[in-house]
């Protein structure tokens, strides 16, 4: 039987993951998450998923199939995660009142055969118009600071998105359909 592992310490991967009844256990890797600017966004994605991937693959046993992902808000250049309040500030400045894209790298890899497989998925998302004071009284609320772009779609940023086109569990961080089809079509696992 093969088991899943999942190379993530978010808690929305786990949470999307769970969804499932199908067991699966975390082993968070230690990866420096470099971006290279010179790189494709979609690029940048599947590299840092990657990466995550292998990390956790080398200490993990036969049997064992290992999934990560990465997750990037993209507008005027690659926005992570941010680091102070500023930085906070002006990616939700940029980012309101405009259409951005999300993308998630997502990579897999099976430790026996050392088959890997690495795609990405995309998701495009409107934030509605903000006054300073309403981009500070959400970074107020606490939940920006794990989160790349500053928002998570699925907390109280959700009063901040006009609309999503395309997967929303990818802008959460794990397409979960394109994981899903990957995982059926690949490695013979059957999440429903
Ligand atoms: C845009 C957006 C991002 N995010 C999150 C998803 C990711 O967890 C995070 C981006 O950081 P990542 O580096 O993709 O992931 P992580 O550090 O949280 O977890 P790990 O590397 O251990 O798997 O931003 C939301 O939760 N909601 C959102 O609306």
């Amino acid at each position: 039987m093969k088991k899943i592992i999942l190379a993530s310490a978010s808690p929305r991967r786990k949470d999307i993951l769970e969804k499932f009844g199908f067991p699966f256990k975390i082993k968070k890797g230690n990866i420096e998450e470099k971006i290279d600017a010179e790189e494709k966004p979609e690029q940048i994605a599947m590299s840092l998923a990657f990466e995550k991937a292998i990390e956790v693959s080398k200490s993990c046993n036969e049997g064992e199939i290992v999934i990560a992902a990465d997750t990037i808000v993209v507008k005027n250049g690659i926005l992570g995660k941010p680091k102070n309040y500023e930085e906070a500030f002006s990616m939700l400045k940029m980012l309101q009142d405009d259409i951005h894209d999300v993308i998630t790298g997502l990579a897999v890899i099976e430790v026996d055969t050392y088959n890997k497989f690495v795609t990405f998925e995309k998701t495009k998302v409107k934030m509605k118009q903000l006054t300073d004071d309403e981009i500070k009284r959400y970074i107020d609320t606490g939940e920006v600071w794990d989160k790349a772009g500053s928002y998570g779609i699925q907390g109280k940023g959700s009063a901040l998105i006009e609309w999503v086109y395309g997967d929303y569990f990818n802008v959460v961080g794990l397409p979960i359909a394109k994981l899903q089809s990957m995982l059926s079509k690949y490695f013979d696992l059957e999440l429903i």
